[in-house]
Protein backbone atom coordinates (compact mmCIF):
# COMPACT_ATOMS: atom_id res chain seq x y z
CA UNK A 1 0.00 0.00 0.00
CA UNK A 2 1.28 3.66 -0.73
CA UNK A 3 1.88 5.56 2.30
CA UNK A 4 0.88 9.53 2.27
CA UNK A 5 4.48 9.95 1.76
CA UNK A 6 4.14 8.38 -1.61
CA UNK A 7 1.22 9.86 -2.35
CA UNK A 8 2.57 13.69 -1.52
CA UNK A 9 5.50 12.84 -2.77
CA UNK A 10 5.56 10.32 -5.73
CA UNK A 11 9.14 8.55 -6.33
CA UNK A 12 10.80 8.60 -10.18
CA UNK A 13 11.67 5.75 -11.58
CA UNK A 14 15.16 5.31 -11.27
CA UNK A 15 16.02 7.62 -8.30
CA UNK A 16 13.75 5.47 -5.81
CA UNK A 17 16.91 4.39 -3.58
CA UNK A 18 18.28 8.00 -3.54
CA UNK A 19 15.04 9.88 -2.45
CA UNK A 20 14.23 7.16 0.24
CA UNK A 21 17.10 7.64 1.88
CA UNK A 22 16.22 11.58 2.52
CA UNK A 23 14.58 12.92 5.69
CA UNK A 24 11.01 13.92 5.53
CA UNK A 25 12.41 17.39 5.79
CA UNK A 26 14.71 17.49 3.02
CA UNK A 27 11.23 16.39 1.32
CA UNK A 28 9.65 19.37 2.20
CA UNK A 29 12.36 21.76 0.70
CA UNK A 30 12.18 19.89 -2.46
CA UNK A 31 8.52 20.43 -2.04
CA UNK A 32 8.57 24.26 -1.76
CA UNK A 33 11.53 23.98 -3.98
CA UNK A 34 9.42 22.72 -7.22
CA UNK A 35 8.19 26.25 -8.97
CA UNK A 36 4.65 25.25 -9.54
CA UNK A 37 4.23 24.44 -5.76
CA UNK A 38 5.87 27.45 -4.65
CA UNK A 39 3.82 29.08 -7.08
CA UNK A 40 0.58 27.67 -5.31
CA UNK A 41 1.67 28.59 -2.01
CA UNK A 42 2.17 31.93 -2.97
CA UNK A 43 -1.35 32.33 -4.75
CA UNK A 44 -2.74 31.03 -1.58
CA UNK A 45 -1.07 32.96 0.92
CA UNK A 46 -2.11 36.18 -1.52
CA UNK A 47 -5.49 35.00 -1.65
CA UNK A 48 -5.41 34.30 2.29
CA UNK A 49 -4.25 38.25 2.94
CA UNK A 50 -6.38 39.90 0.49
CA UNK A 51 -9.36 37.77 2.34
CA UNK A 52 -8.11 39.55 5.46
CA UNK A 53 -8.39 42.60 4.48
CA UNK A 54 -11.30 42.77 2.99
CA UNK A 55 -12.39 41.55 6.07
CA UNK A 56 -11.04 44.10 8.27
CA UNK A 57 -12.01 47.22 5.65
CA UNK A 58 -15.51 45.59 6.09
CA UNK A 59 -15.64 45.75 10.36
CA UNK A 60 -13.74 48.89 9.96
CA UNK A 61 -16.36 50.96 7.91
CA UNK A 62 -19.06 49.06 9.05
CA UNK A 63 -17.95 49.73 12.93
CA UNK A 64 -17.14 53.56 11.79
CA UNK A 65 -20.81 54.01 10.49
CA UNK A 66 -22.95 51.39 12.41
CA UNK A 67 -20.84 50.69 15.81
CA UNK A 68 -23.76 50.84 18.26
CA UNK A 69 -25.49 47.76 18.96
CA UNK A 70 -29.21 47.57 19.00
CA UNK A 71 -32.15 45.11 19.55
CA UNK A 72 -33.36 43.38 21.99
CA UNK A 73 -36.86 43.09 24.39
CA UNK A 74 -35.05 45.74 27.01
CA UNK A 75 -33.82 48.38 23.95
CA UNK A 76 -37.16 48.09 22.46
CA UNK A 77 -39.17 48.50 25.71
CA UNK A 78 -36.59 51.65 26.11
CA UNK A 79 -37.76 52.72 22.48
CA UNK A 80 -41.85 52.43 23.37
CA UNK A 81 -41.34 53.77 26.76
CA UNK A 82 -39.57 57.01 25.63
CA UNK A 83 -42.54 57.17 22.38
CA UNK A 84 -45.28 57.75 24.68
CA UNK A 85 -47.47 60.85 24.85
CA UNK A 86 -47.88 62.21 28.06
CA UNK A 87 -50.27 65.02 26.88
CA UNK A 88 -54.35 64.75 26.65
CA UNK A 89 -55.28 67.97 25.58
CA UNK A 90 -53.45 68.70 22.12
CA UNK A 91 -55.82 70.45 19.37
CA UNK A 92 -52.93 70.78 16.95
CA UNK A 93 -52.78 68.53 14.09
CA UNK A 94 -56.01 67.88 13.21
CA UNK A 95 -56.01 66.64 17.36
CA UNK A 96 -53.42 63.92 16.73
CA UNK A 97 -50.83 63.55 18.74
CA UNK A 98 -47.03 63.62 18.19
CA UNK A 99 -44.65 61.23 19.04
CA UNK A 100 -41.40 62.72 17.40
CA UNK A 101 -38.54 60.66 16.07
CA UNK A 102 -35.23 63.36 16.30
CA UNK A 103 -32.48 62.26 14.28
CA UNK A 104 -29.11 64.16 15.70
CA UNK A 105 -30.79 64.19 19.49
CA UNK A 106 -27.77 64.34 20.86
CA UNK A 107 -26.39 67.59 18.97
CA UNK A 108 -26.66 71.07 20.07
CA UNK A 109 -30.27 71.88 18.17
CA UNK A 110 -31.58 68.57 18.33
CA UNK A 111 -31.01 68.09 21.90
CA UNK A 112 -32.97 71.73 22.83
CA UNK A 113 -35.94 70.50 20.33
CA UNK A 114 -36.42 66.77 22.00
CA UNK A 115 -36.38 68.38 25.64
CA UNK A 116 -38.97 70.77 24.41
CA UNK A 117 -41.14 68.05 23.03
CA UNK A 118 -40.76 65.95 25.95
CA UNK A 119 -41.73 68.96 27.98
CA UNK A 120 -44.96 69.68 26.44
CA UNK A 121 -45.90 66.19 26.75
CA UNK A 122 -45.05 64.54 22.92
CA UNK A 123 -43.22 61.34 22.66
CA UNK A 124 -39.46 61.81 21.53
CA UNK A 125 -37.39 59.28 20.49
CA UNK A 126 -33.74 60.20 19.56
CA UNK A 127 -31.11 58.54 16.67
CA UNK A 128 -27.57 59.77 16.97
CA UNK A 129 -24.15 58.28 15.89
CA UNK A 130 -22.03 60.02 18.47
CA UNK A 131 -19.17 60.71 15.79
CA UNK A 132 -16.44 62.58 16.51
CA UNK A 133 -16.54 66.11 14.85
CA UNK A 134 -16.46 67.44 17.73
CA UNK A 135 -15.72 66.41 21.68
CA UNK A 136 -18.14 63.07 22.02
CA UNK A 137 -17.96 64.15 25.75
CA UNK A 138 -20.56 66.66 25.05
CA UNK A 139 -22.75 64.89 22.95
CA UNK A 140 -22.55 62.40 26.30
CA UNK A 141 -23.46 64.80 28.26
CA UNK A 142 -26.45 66.33 26.16
CA UNK A 143 -27.67 62.42 26.28
CA UNK A 144 -27.29 62.06 30.24
CA UNK A 145 -29.34 65.04 30.26
CA UNK A 146 -32.40 64.06 28.01
CA UNK A 147 -32.25 60.34 29.17
CA UNK A 148 -32.67 62.16 33.19
CA UNK A 149 -36.01 63.68 31.21
CA UNK A 150 -37.62 60.31 29.99
CA UNK A 151 -36.05 60.30 26.60
CA UNK A 152 -33.99 57.76 24.73
CA UNK A 153 -31.30 58.17 22.06
CA UNK A 154 -30.68 55.35 19.94
CA UNK A 155 -26.98 54.93 19.24
CA UNK A 156 -26.60 54.19 15.28
CA UNK A 157 -26.40 56.55 12.30
CA UNK A 158 -28.75 57.50 9.83
CA UNK A 159 -27.22 55.53 6.91
CA UNK A 160 -28.95 52.45 9.03
CA UNK A 161 -31.53 51.62 6.91
CA UNK A 162 -32.42 48.19 9.08
CA UNK A 163 -31.94 50.32 12.37
CA UNK A 164 -34.82 53.11 10.86
CA UNK A 165 -37.36 50.60 10.00
CA UNK A 166 -37.23 48.74 13.01
CA UNK A 167 -38.00 52.18 14.84
CA UNK A 168 -40.94 52.52 12.76
CA UNK A 169 -41.89 48.94 13.64
CA UNK A 170 -41.87 49.56 17.41
CA UNK A 171 -43.11 52.87 16.99
CA UNK A 172 -45.93 54.84 14.49
CA UNK A 173 -43.81 58.16 14.43
CA UNK A 174 -46.51 61.05 13.61
CA UNK A 175 -43.33 63.44 13.03
CA UNK A 176 -39.75 63.12 12.16
CA UNK A 177 -37.64 66.08 13.19
CA UNK A 178 -34.46 65.14 10.94
CA UNK A 179 -31.63 68.01 12.71
CA UNK A 180 -28.23 64.97 11.67
CA UNK A 181 -25.80 66.30 9.90
CA UNK A 182 -22.51 67.00 8.90
CA UNK A 183 -22.41 70.65 10.38
CA UNK A 184 -19.39 73.90 9.61
CA UNK A 185 -19.16 75.81 6.73
CA UNK A 186 -14.84 75.33 6.80
CA UNK A 187 -14.38 71.53 7.82
CA UNK A 188 -15.78 70.66 4.27
CA UNK A 189 -13.14 71.27 2.87
CA UNK A 190 -10.64 68.84 5.05
CA UNK A 191 -13.59 65.74 4.89
CA UNK A 192 -15.84 66.41 1.87
CA UNK A 193 -17.12 62.94 2.20
CA UNK A 194 -18.54 63.27 5.57
CA UNK A 195 -21.25 65.82 4.06
CA UNK A 196 -21.86 63.31 1.29
CA UNK A 197 -22.48 60.78 3.99
CA UNK A 198 -24.34 62.28 6.16
CA UNK A 199 -26.28 65.46 4.16
CA UNK A 200 -26.74 63.22 1.05
CA UNK A 201 -26.84 59.15 1.68
CA UNK A 202 -27.93 59.90 5.53
CA UNK A 203 -30.92 61.83 4.54
CA UNK A 204 -32.08 59.67 1.56
CA UNK A 205 -31.92 56.39 3.45
CA UNK A 206 -34.13 58.13 6.19
CA UNK A 207 -36.71 59.70 3.33
CA UNK A 208 -36.49 55.88 1.84
CA UNK A 209 -37.76 54.58 5.44
CA UNK A 210 -40.21 57.38 5.90
CA UNK A 211 -42.11 57.30 2.29
CA UNK A 212 -42.42 53.66 3.22
CA UNK A 213 -44.03 53.72 6.75
CA UNK A 214 -47.13 53.11 7.16
CA UNK A 215 -48.70 55.73 8.59
CA UNK A 216 -46.34 57.99 7.06
CA UNK A 217 -44.57 60.53 9.46
CA UNK A 218 -44.57 64.44 8.48
CA UNK A 219 -40.85 65.63 8.35
CA UNK A 220 -39.39 68.56 9.74
CA UNK A 221 -35.63 68.78 8.58
CA UNK A 222 -32.23 71.27 9.07
CA UNK A 223 -31.47 73.14 5.78
CA UNK A 224 -29.31 76.35 6.62
CA UNK A 225 -28.69 79.99 5.57
CA UNK A 226 -25.56 78.81 3.64
CA UNK A 227 -28.17 78.23 0.70
CA UNK A 228 -28.11 81.88 -0.15
CA UNK A 229 -24.40 81.38 -0.65
CA UNK A 230 -23.12 84.64 -2.53
CA UNK A 231 -26.20 86.36 -2.39
CA UNK A 232 -26.15 89.95 -2.38
CA UNK A 233 -29.63 90.76 -2.01
CA UNK A 234 -30.65 91.61 1.52
CA UNK A 235 -32.87 89.80 3.58
CA UNK A 236 -32.39 87.01 2.21
CA UNK A 237 -36.53 85.71 1.37
CA UNK A 238 -36.90 81.69 0.80
CA UNK A 239 -37.79 83.12 -2.97
CA UNK A 240 -34.07 84.38 -3.63
CA UNK A 241 -31.96 82.48 -5.97
CA UNK A 242 -29.98 79.47 -3.79
CA UNK A 243 -27.85 78.49 -6.82
CA UNK A 244 -24.23 79.66 -5.83
CA UNK A 245 -23.33 78.22 -3.12
CA UNK A 246 -19.65 78.85 -1.75
CA UNK A 247 -18.91 75.64 0.26
CA UNK A 248 -19.63 71.84 -0.17
CA UNK A 249 -21.79 71.80 3.23
CA UNK A 250 -23.85 75.03 1.48
CA UNK A 251 -24.22 72.75 -1.92
CA UNK A 252 -25.45 69.32 0.34
CA UNK A 253 -28.06 71.49 2.09
CA UNK A 254 -29.31 72.84 -1.01
CA UNK A 255 -29.52 68.83 -2.42
CA UNK A 256 -31.10 68.13 0.39
CA UNK A 257 -33.56 70.89 -0.43
CA UNK A 258 -34.17 69.34 -3.81
CA UNK A 259 -34.00 65.98 -2.70
CA UNK A 260 -37.37 66.13 -0.38
CA UNK A 261 -38.75 68.25 -2.71
CA UNK A 262 -38.52 64.54 -5.12
CA UNK A 263 -39.89 62.55 -2.13
CA UNK A 264 -42.77 64.99 -1.75
CA UNK A 265 -43.72 65.37 -5.16
CA UNK A 266 -43.63 61.36 -6.04
CA UNK A 267 -44.34 59.96 -2.56
CA UNK A 268 -46.64 62.69 -0.76
CA UNK A 269 -44.13 63.16 1.93
CA UNK A 270 -45.09 66.19 3.96
CA UNK A 271 -41.83 67.89 4.09
CA UNK A 272 -40.56 71.31 5.54
CA UNK A 273 -37.21 72.78 5.40
CA UNK A 274 -35.77 75.20 7.61
CA UNK A 275 -33.06 77.32 7.07
CA UNK A 276 -31.37 77.71 10.55
CA UNK A 277 -29.07 81.29 10.82
CA UNK A 278 -26.05 80.82 13.02
CA UNK A 279 -27.44 79.55 15.80
CA UNK A 280 -25.93 79.60 19.33
CA UNK A 281 -26.49 79.32 22.72
CA UNK A 282 -25.99 76.97 25.90
CA UNK A 283 -24.84 73.41 25.18
CA UNK A 284 -23.86 74.38 21.56
CA UNK A 285 -21.18 73.63 19.50
CA UNK A 286 -17.66 73.93 19.84
CA UNK A 287 -16.44 74.35 16.08
CA UNK A 288 -18.31 77.08 16.18
CA UNK A 289 -17.05 80.91 16.42
CA UNK A 290 -18.82 82.32 19.71
CA UNK A 291 -17.77 78.92 21.43
CA UNK A 292 -14.29 78.91 19.95
CA UNK A 293 -13.96 82.41 21.22
CA UNK A 294 -14.99 82.01 24.48
CA UNK A 295 -12.71 79.14 25.07
CA UNK A 296 -9.47 80.89 23.57
CA UNK A 297 -9.88 84.35 25.38
CA UNK A 298 -10.88 82.36 28.93
CA UNK A 299 -7.82 80.48 28.37
CA UNK A 300 -5.27 83.53 27.50
CA UNK A 301 -5.27 82.45 23.49
CA UNK A 302 -5.08 84.60 20.73
CA UNK A 303 -8.26 84.50 18.18
CA UNK A 304 -8.60 84.85 14.61
CA UNK A 305 -11.53 87.58 13.30
CA UNK A 306 -11.71 87.14 9.76
CA UNK A 307 -12.22 90.38 7.80
CA UNK A 308 -13.91 90.82 3.93
CA UNK A 309 -13.02 92.35 1.32
CA UNK A 310 -12.49 96.17 1.70
CA UNK A 311 -11.65 95.44 4.80
CA UNK A 312 -15.14 95.05 5.36
CA UNK A 313 -16.32 93.52 8.69
CA UNK A 314 -17.98 90.00 8.21
CA UNK A 315 -21.88 89.82 9.96
CA UNK A 316 -24.41 86.94 10.56
CA UNK A 317 -27.48 87.03 11.76
CA UNK A 318 -26.88 85.23 14.82
CA UNK A 319 -30.27 83.38 16.05
CA UNK A 320 -30.45 82.16 19.73
CA UNK A 321 -31.37 78.60 20.23
CA UNK A 322 -34.65 78.93 22.19
CA UNK A 323 -36.01 81.24 19.29
CA UNK A 324 -34.85 78.20 17.19
CA UNK A 325 -36.28 75.67 18.91
CA UNK A 326 -39.81 77.88 18.74
CA UNK A 327 -39.38 77.66 15.10
CA UNK A 328 -39.20 73.97 15.01
CA UNK A 329 -42.12 73.04 17.13
CA UNK A 330 -44.19 76.01 15.38
CA UNK A 331 -42.77 73.79 12.36
CA UNK A 332 -43.98 70.40 13.26
CA UNK A 333 -47.46 71.82 14.61
CA UNK A 334 -48.54 73.39 11.57
CA UNK A 335 -46.71 70.52 9.14
CA UNK A 336 -49.73 68.83 7.93
CA UNK A 337 -50.23 65.08 6.45
CA UNK A 338 -48.36 62.99 4.50
CA UNK A 339 -50.68 61.57 2.21
CA UNK A 340 -48.48 58.62 0.98
CA UNK A 341 -49.38 54.63 1.76
CA UNK A 342 -48.10 51.67 1.11
CA UNK A 343 -45.15 53.80 -0.60
CA UNK A 344 -47.65 55.79 -3.11
CA UNK A 345 -48.81 59.17 -3.39
CA UNK A 346 -52.55 59.45 -2.79
CA UNK A 347 -52.80 63.35 -3.31
CA UNK A 348 -50.60 66.68 -3.16
CA UNK A 349 -48.64 67.19 0.71
CA UNK A 350 -46.91 70.40 1.99
CA UNK A 351 -43.73 71.10 0.68
CA UNK A 352 -42.45 74.38 2.43
CA UNK A 353 -39.19 76.08 3.24
CA UNK A 354 -38.69 78.41 6.16
CA UNK A 355 -36.21 81.10 6.85
CA UNK A 356 -35.26 81.07 11.00
CA UNK A 357 -33.45 83.85 11.44
CA UNK A 358 -32.94 86.64 14.19
CA UNK A 359 -33.01 89.70 11.37
CA UNK A 360 -30.55 91.69 12.91
CA UNK A 361 -27.16 91.13 11.69
CA UNK A 362 -24.31 91.40 14.02
CA UNK A 363 -20.36 91.90 13.25
CA UNK A 364 -17.77 89.51 14.16
CA UNK A 365 -15.93 92.01 16.21
CA UNK A 366 -18.75 92.95 17.90
CA UNK A 367 -19.81 89.58 18.50
CA UNK A 368 -15.82 89.46 20.45
CA UNK A 369 -16.25 92.62 22.12
CA UNK A 370 -20.10 91.15 24.08
CA UNK A 371 -18.28 88.54 24.71
CA UNK A 372 -15.21 89.92 26.38
CA UNK A 373 -17.50 91.72 28.35
CA UNK A 374 -19.47 88.86 29.45
CA UNK A 375 -16.51 86.99 30.53
CA UNK A 376 -14.18 90.31 31.89
CA UNK A 377 -11.73 89.53 29.73
CA UNK A 378 -9.68 90.92 26.75
CA UNK A 379 -9.26 88.89 23.39
CA UNK A 380 -5.84 88.08 21.96
CA UNK A 381 -7.46 89.25 18.39
CA UNK A 382 -5.64 88.36 15.31
CA UNK A 383 -7.08 89.84 12.64
CA UNK A 384 -6.71 88.02 8.79
CA UNK A 385 -8.21 88.61 5.87
CA UNK A 386 -11.36 85.73 4.74
CA UNK A 387 -9.70 82.88 3.71
CA UNK A 388 -11.44 81.31 0.53
CA UNK A 389 -12.35 78.38 2.45
CA UNK A 390 -16.50 78.57 2.09
CA UNK A 391 -17.42 81.39 3.90
CA UNK A 392 -19.94 83.75 3.13
CA UNK A 393 -19.57 87.85 4.19
CA UNK A 394 -23.22 88.04 5.80
CA UNK A 395 -26.37 86.59 6.24
CA UNK A 396 -29.75 88.45 6.89
CA UNK A 397 -33.18 86.55 6.92
CA UNK A 398 -36.21 87.33 6.06
CA UNK A 399 -38.72 85.49 8.38
CA UNK A 400 -41.84 86.83 7.04
CA UNK A 401 -43.46 83.34 5.79
CA UNK A 402 -42.71 81.70 9.41
CA UNK A 403 -44.39 84.54 10.73
CA UNK A 404 -47.25 84.61 9.07
CA UNK A 405 -47.30 80.45 9.34
CA UNK A 406 -46.67 79.87 12.66
CA UNK A 407 -46.07 83.04 14.41
CA UNK A 408 -42.33 83.08 14.80
CA UNK A 409 -41.11 85.87 16.35
CA UNK A 410 -37.10 85.78 17.82
CA UNK A 411 -37.14 87.35 21.09
CA UNK A 412 -33.23 87.16 22.15
CA UNK A 413 -30.88 89.60 20.64
CA UNK A 414 -27.31 88.70 20.78
CA UNK A 415 -26.27 90.70 23.90
CA UNK A 416 -28.87 88.45 25.81
CA UNK A 417 -28.67 85.05 24.34
CA UNK A 418 -24.38 85.25 25.14
CA UNK A 419 -25.06 86.58 28.46
CA UNK A 420 -26.64 82.84 29.10
CA UNK A 421 -24.33 81.17 26.53
CA UNK A 422 -21.33 82.36 29.00
CA UNK A 423 -23.43 81.39 32.27
CA UNK A 424 -23.79 77.92 31.11
CA UNK A 425 -20.08 77.85 29.81
CA UNK A 426 -18.37 78.70 32.82
CA UNK A 427 -20.96 76.01 34.91
CA UNK A 428 -20.09 73.40 32.69
CA UNK A 429 -16.35 73.60 32.07
CA UNK A 430 -15.04 76.03 34.77
CA UNK A 431 -12.45 78.80 33.79
CA UNK A 432 -10.29 76.22 32.58
CA UNK A 433 -11.75 74.42 30.37
CA UNK A 434 -10.35 71.34 31.05
CA UNK A 435 -12.76 68.15 31.44
CA UNK A 436 -16.58 69.07 32.05
CA UNK A 437 -17.02 70.03 35.89
CA UNK A 438 -20.75 68.53 36.67
O1 LIG B 1 -26.15 79.53 9.30
C1 LIG B 1 -25.70 78.50 8.86
O2 LIG B 1 -26.27 77.86 8.02
C2 LIG B 1 -24.36 78.02 9.32
O3 LIG B 1 -24.05 78.67 10.56
C3 LIG B 1 -22.79 78.37 11.08
O4 LIG B 1 -21.79 78.76 10.17
P1 LIG B 1 -21.12 80.20 10.33
O5 LIG B 1 -22.15 81.25 10.16
O6 LIG B 1 -19.95 80.21 9.45
O7 LIG B 1 -20.75 80.18 11.89
P2 LIG B 1 -19.33 80.23 12.61
O8 LIG B 1 -18.47 79.15 12.15
O9 LIG B 1 -19.61 80.32 14.05
O10 LIG B 1 -18.72 81.61 12.10
C4 LIG B 1 -19.35 82.86 12.43
C5 LIG B 1 -18.55 84.00 11.87
O11 LIG B 1 -17.26 84.02 12.52
C6 LIG B 1 -16.23 84.03 11.56
N1 LIG B 1 -15.09 83.29 12.10
C7 LIG B 1 -15.17 81.96 12.31
C8 LIG B 1 -14.11 81.27 12.85
C9 LIG B 1 -12.94 81.96 13.16
O12 LIG B 1 -11.95 81.40 13.66
N2 LIG B 1 -12.89 83.30 12.94
C10 LIG B 1 -13.94 84.00 12.41
O13 LIG B 1 -13.85 85.22 12.23
C11 LIG B 1 -16.81 83.41 10.32
O14 LIG B 1 -16.13 83.87 9.18
C12 LIG B 1 -18.25 83.88 10.39
O15 LIG B 1 -18.35 85.14 9.81
C13 LIG B 1 -22.69 76.88 11.34
O16 LIG B 1 -21.39 76.56 11.81
C14 LIG B 1 -23.00 76.09 10.11
O17 LIG B 1 -23.01 74.72 10.46
C15 LIG B 1 -24.31 76.51 9.48
O18 LIG B 1 -25.37 76.02 10.24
Amino acid sequence: MRSLEDELFPSTPGKVKIERTHTINRQFYRCFASTSTMFLWALFLIALTASYLSFQSFVDSGSRYFSASWGGIQWEKQVRNSAQISRSDDIRNGGGKMSVLVTGAAGFVGSHVSLALKKRGDGVVGIDNFNNYYDPTLKKSRKNLLSKNGIFIVEGDINDAKLLAKLFDIVAFTHVMHLAAQAGVRYAMENPNSYIHSNIAGLVTLLETCKSANPQPSIVWASSSSVYGLNEKVPFSESDRTDQPASLYAATKKAGEEITHTYNHIYGLSITGLRFFTVYGPWGRPDMAYFSFTRNILQGKPITVYRGKNLVDLARDFTYIDDIVKGCLGSLDTSGKSTGSGGKKTGPAPYRIFNLGNTSPVTVPTLVSILERHLKMKAKKNIIDMPGNGDVPFTHANISSATHEFDYKPTTDLQTGLKKFVRWYLSYYGYNHGKPIN
